[in-house]
């Protein structure tokens, strides 16, 4: 007999298992079940929405079924085929056997979204697979392949080809053979010699990676009990585990980020252009212009996304450093695929080519140009590239703050001129920020989030301002932090304070590990400090705003970060990346403080964490009200991609809405009215707005924008 189940588990589907399982059970002439998804999926497990309101969620139905499963008198065979997650596999461990096609993947994201495997999993999977095995995929929720679960005993068999017939062959052998070895839960965990130190050392590592997040600790947790306690008893813990977790707002704020990076991938902008209407050109090949950083990292995306890349610099000399470097990534990233079903072929020169001869350029169907940071470089490239490339091609700019109309007027094809802003390292980070200037096409828009798509990234879309949406909304939380040095702090306290919020590092941290001179070169170029600073500008002021030159002073005195040993911080060397507390940094602002008649205060954790995320947040409404991003779902997975934004935090304006608009509101007037001469603390129209009409929930908040002048 064969019970089909659908993607992810509704209220219909278990009452299907469950009639279809007392039916096989009822009837002789049922010798075995075979259990498999439709359309290729065995199941994506519990239907994560549902989470929201417990009380109804189907959820609460899958362990007995699990249960009934494993009881029935005849073997259950589960055929897996596309994916079985979450409940999906639970239900697949109550299944006296498993059959997976080889292209399968199988795992336990429920940590991901803040929950633990609550159908019983904890409890059978140590049963099966171990302690040590099951441990890694319970908490860190990975996707295992078919042949890695067949190596840790998950699977009986793996299929080639018709995973459905493997499954009915299996159970045709296995009729009339004992069950009760098959039922997991009557199996004993296995022992390890040294099984508390091991669950010990594993929750320390845990807590360590978390930082803060709960679901994790307490996946260790139900992983324990299935080796301390009965498996009733261990069940009864892992529910009491997954009540807790599910009442615990990290799980609300995984789960709505969860929905946030696929809700990103259905764009508009405010010209009326979407996902919906627009086409994506193919993309065959690839060139990308510039090797640095940025550029060796592009170019190792694109080779692992199977792209053929012809790969450009100025001189033999940077393309020599620029190809070893290349090689050197995908060296390393072949490595880590090792053993896996896709192999990397970058010593193929038709499809890796490095070049100083820009004509190569002129048959590819994409260019990404990524050279440093220079408007009239940028311009002279895509001038170039106007002339040279192939009427279709889709010409992208990697830039982080620069103007893409500027960039694209070089060009006689403004509609194919496109930003994508990489993150670094460029073939790790998954976030690609994309940006459209006035004339780019919508086809230019959805062929730039297919080019995400193929190189495993979240991509989102915005408009283009100065810094477009990560860096401009950075802006003003860096500016925070170093005004709260002037008036009292030290870097290694608002760190501190960020840091314990979840951030990954700090922005001092950060602004070591990028670098000062960056931010430096930068300021010069828009004025704001360097030779073209007009005589007699006050040193703390700039257009009438506060200003603080304190990281150009550090510039000035070589202080540029990790690369020179020493910035916020002090190194061990230079590119050393222990960070230690500098007296001699104590000292400077010290001084500073003296030279400016600024007096020294306590500055406590809580108007840190304030003044640096509120002002960061107030930004975010300015961008939503502007409508460079379509909804606050697009800042949030900016930040949690690219920034460092805690996961479990939701994003900031997830966040902003769990403190409650009213609070940020109040909190941002009584900073503003301190610092009268800090725009970023000031709060924005739109925030105000949606506290007066009563700060309605975040879904909603587009509905009252109202865009008069567009910016797009
Ligand atoms: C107070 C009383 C409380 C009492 C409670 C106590 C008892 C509770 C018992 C609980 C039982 C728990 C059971 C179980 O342990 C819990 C779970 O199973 S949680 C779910 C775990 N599964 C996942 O996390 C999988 C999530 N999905 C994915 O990773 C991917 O979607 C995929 C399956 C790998 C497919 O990836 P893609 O092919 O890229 O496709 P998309 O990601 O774009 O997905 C397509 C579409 O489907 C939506 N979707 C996918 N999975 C789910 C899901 N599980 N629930 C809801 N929706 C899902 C996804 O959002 C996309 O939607 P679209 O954007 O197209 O609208």
């Amino acid at each position: 007999m064969v019970i089909e189940s659908l993607f992810y588990f509704s209220l219909a589907v278990l009452q299907a298992l469950e009639d279809g399982l007392k039916k096989a059970d009822a009837d002789p002439s049922v010798k075995a079940v075979m259990i498999c998804g439709e359309n290729g999926k065995f199941s994506a497990g519990a239907d994560i929405r549902g989470f929201s309101a417990p009380q109804s969620h189907p959820g609460i139905g899958l362990a007995p079924i699990v249960s009934l499963i494993e009881s029935s008198e005849k073997p259950v065979v589960a055929a897996i085929e596309g994916v079985a997650l979450g409940g999906g596999l639970e239900v697949a461990l109550g299944c006296h056997y498993r059959v997976a096609h080889v292209k399968a993947r199988m795992g336990l994201p429920e940590v991901t979204i803040g929950l633990l495997p609550g159908a019983e999993g904890t409890q059978r999977l140590p049963r099966l697979i171990g302690v040590p095995a099951a441990l890694d995929m319970i908490t860190t929720g990975k996707h295992i392949p078919a042949t890695e679960a067949l190596k840790l005993g998950l699977v009986d068999e793996i299929a080639e080809e018709n995973t459905i017939e493997a499954a009915i062959r299996l159970a045709n052998k296995v009729i009339g053979q004992p069950l009760a070895p098959r039922r997991l839960s009557l199996k004993p965990v296995p022992t390890l010699p040294n099984m508390e130190a091991f669950l010990r050392e594993a929750l320390v590592k845990v807590k360590k990676q978390a930082r803060g997040c709960l679901a994790p600790e307490l996946c260790v947790q139900a992983v324990r009990a299935a080796s301390e306690r009965p498996f009733a008893e261990g069940l009864r813990r892992e529910r009491e585990l997954f009540r807790l977790l599910l009442s615990s707002g990290q799980a609300r704020a995984l789960q709505y980020a969860f929905f946030a990076e696929r809700a990103v991938r259905r764009w508009a902008t405010p010209a009326g252009a979407s996902w919906s209407s627009a086409n994506a050109q193919p993309v065959r090949s690839a060139a990308v212009i510039g090797l640095g950083t940025m550029g060796r990292g592009i170019v190792t995306s694109l080779v692992k996304a199977n792209i053929p890349v012809v790969a450009l610099e100025q001189d033999l000399e940077n393309l020599k450093k620029g190809r070893k470097a290349v090689m050197l990534l995908l060296e390393r990233e072949a490595m880590k695929m090792e053993g896996g079903a896709q192999r990397l072929d970058f010593h193929n020169p038709a499809r890796l080519q490095f070049t100083v001869d820009f004509d190569l350029l002129r048959d590819v169907d994409l260019v990404i140009e990524a050279v440093f940071e220079n408007m009239a470089l940028k311009k002279e490239i895509f001038h170039k590239l106007s002339k040279i490339c192939k009427p279709g091609a889709l010409l992208c700019t990697n830039t982080s703050a620069l103007n893409i109309n500027e960039i694209a007027s070089a060009t006689s094809r403004p509609q194919q001129v496109i930003g994508t802003h990489f993150f670094s390292p460029a073939h790790v980070m998954r976030l690609l920020e994309i940006i459209y200037g006035s004339h780019t096409s919508p086809s230019a828009i959805a062929t730039a989030m297919q080019l995400a798509k193929a190189l495993n990234k979240i991509g989102v879309v915005v408009g283009n301002c100065f810094g477009f949406v990560g860096n401009r909304m950075m802006f003003p939380y860096v500016q925070q932090a170093v005004f709260l040095l002037e008036e009292g702090s030290r870097p290694e306290a608002v760190d501190e304070v960020l840091e314990d919020f979840g951030f990954k590092i700090g922005p001092f941290r950060m602004s070591d590990l990028a670098g000062l001179d960056v931010g430096w070169r930068s300021r010069q170029g828009q004025g704001l400090t360097g030779p073209s600073l007009p005589a007699g500008t006050p040193a703390r002021q700039r257009h009438g705003q506060r200003y603080s030159p304190l990281p150009d002073l550090l510039c000035e005195h070589g202080r540029f970060g990790q690369k020179t040993g020493h910035g916020w911080y002090l190194y061990e060397k230079a590119g050393g990346r222990t960070a230690t507390p500098d007296p001699w940094l104590h000292n400077f602002l010290a001084r500073y403080r003296d030279t400016h008649g600024i007096k020294a205060r306590a500055i406590d954790q809580e108007e840190i964490l304030e003044r640096c995320l509120f002002a960061l947040i107030n930004e975010g409404f300015a961008i939503l009200a502007e409508g460079i991003a379509s909804g606050p779902e697009h800042l949030d997975v900016i930040y949690i991609n690219g920034y460092g934004w805690p996961r479990h935090r939701g994003g900031p304006m997830f966040y902003a809405s769990t403190v409650g608009l009213p609070r940020v509101l109040a909190k941002l007037e009584q900073y503003s009215e301190v610092h009268p001469d800090v725009p970023g603390l000031r709060p924005n129209a739109f925030l105000r707005k949606l506290v007066a009409v009563g700060s309605p929930p975040l879904q909603e908040w587009m509905s009252y924008v109202s865009w008069q002048s567009p910016k797009l």
